[in-house]
């Protein structure tokens, strides 16, 4: 394992970090209280003051009333907001809460929560302080689960949702960096039991990774991994668009009753190709959301050896739904359309999902 010794971040560091910003009209800083977004204030209320121009920072706190300590957390990343001469607003977490998947309804309330605060501030962006430990985390649990290139990619540098950019600014930063800035400036910050509570699967991860680390599997080599993936999905992601674009030249697009894709020029295409064009069309056409990766690998396979078939005499035709859509080969043609709706009883015999 190479030990990582933690620097501080420096105001250079943050000039590179901040800059792509620059031109921002105004960004949300998402401070929780903890070590990386109160990190996260401090370096971005330095980098503003020391440019004498740029976006103007809104800092926001989510309380979600989940802890005790919670009210109290969001008034100590007011106060620090007022020292470095930011404005501060808190938002409460109002809604009844879940019986069950409290984290992720918290999640959800938080977003939803800082995009209405950056349309309000009239801020394009919102700045979250994921780190490179979050990042190899979230690499671990993906694995954990099979996913597969995209889902490896874990978080993106920016995202958008509800018309607010979400950006993660630090997330090439080690945790221990933004800790080790925090106590050069000697400035305090909250503690999350939740963050080390067992019952949890980021905490099981996390101590698990420093076994990882031992073995050269540590949060450095998981985050590059997810930066390298980035990349080949970003390519493949245009491979699949002029694959998409050279198709819809053999016929229409796969929705029509009349047209619909070559099958045999679709199976000529590189098996990830065939897959992510699968998987584009499902989401488009079905109603029930994005179809399981797994799923569509296994609707592909049918369909590969189906379409090997369909020159032979006798070949059948091929009916599959998935995710809502439903996908035929016929007379060398693949069409994937919206599925009709289900038949309450009685044996459809065609459904894969
Ligand atoms: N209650 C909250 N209010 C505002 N922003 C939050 C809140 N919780 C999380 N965030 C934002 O989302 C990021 C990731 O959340 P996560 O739960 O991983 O971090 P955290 O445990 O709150 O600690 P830290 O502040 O050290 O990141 C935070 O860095 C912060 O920018």
């Amino acid at each position: 394992m190479r030990d990582h010794q933690p620097q501080p971040v420096s105001l250079q560091q943050a000039r590179r970090l901040f800059a792509p910003w620059l031109d921002a009209p105004a960004i949300v800083l998402a401070v929780s209280g903890g070590p990386d977004s109160v990190a996260m204030m401090w370096l971005a209320a330095r980098w503003r003051r020391a440019l004498k121009r740029g976006p103007a920072l809104h800092v926001v706190t989510v309380d979600h009333r989940l802890r005790p300590a919670s009210a109290q957390e969001a008034r100590a990343v007011k106060k620090l907001a007022g020292e470095l001469g930011l404005p501060h607003r808190t938002l409460r977490w109002t809604d009844d809460k879940p019986s069950s998947g409290v984290p992720a309804a918290a999640r959800e309330a938080r977003y939803a929560l800082l995009a209405k605060a950056a349309r309000r501030a009239g801020a394009s962006h919102v700045f979250t302080a994921h780190t490179r430990d979050d990042q190899a985390e979230t690499v671990l649990m993906r694995l954990s689960r099979g996913s597969g290139i995209t889902g490896l990619c874990a978080m993106a540098p920016q995202t958008e949702r509800d018309g607010i950019m979400l950006a993660r600014p630090l997330l090439e930063i080690a945790k221990a960096d933004l800790i080790a800035t925090l106590d050069k400036a000697a400035i305090d910050f909250a503690v999350d039991p939740s963050n080390s509570d067992p019952r949890f699967t980021r905490p099981r991860l996390r101590r698990l990774m420093v076994e990882l680390a031992e073995e050269g599997c540590d949060a450095p080599n998981l985050a590059r991994l997810a930066q390298r993936l980035r990349r080949a999905d970003q390519a493949l992601q245009l491979m699949a668009e002029g694959a998409e674009r050279f198709l819809a030249l053999t016929g229409a697009d796969p929705r029509d009753r009349r047209g619909g894709w070559d099958a045999q020029g679709f199976a000529a295409l590189p098996a990830e190709i065939q897959l992510r064009l699968l998987l584009r069309w499902l989401d488009r056409v079905g109603i029930e959301g994005p179809a399981e990766l797994g799923k569509a690998e296994a609707l592909l396979a049918e369909l590969t050896e189906a379409i090997a078939a369909s020159g032979k005499p006798g070949a059948p035709r091929m009916r599959r739904t998935l995710a809502g859509a439903l996908v035929t080969l016929d007379r060398g043609r693949l069409r994937v359309e919206p599925a009709p709706p289900r038949r309450q009883s009685g044996r459809g015999g065609c459904t894969t999902s």
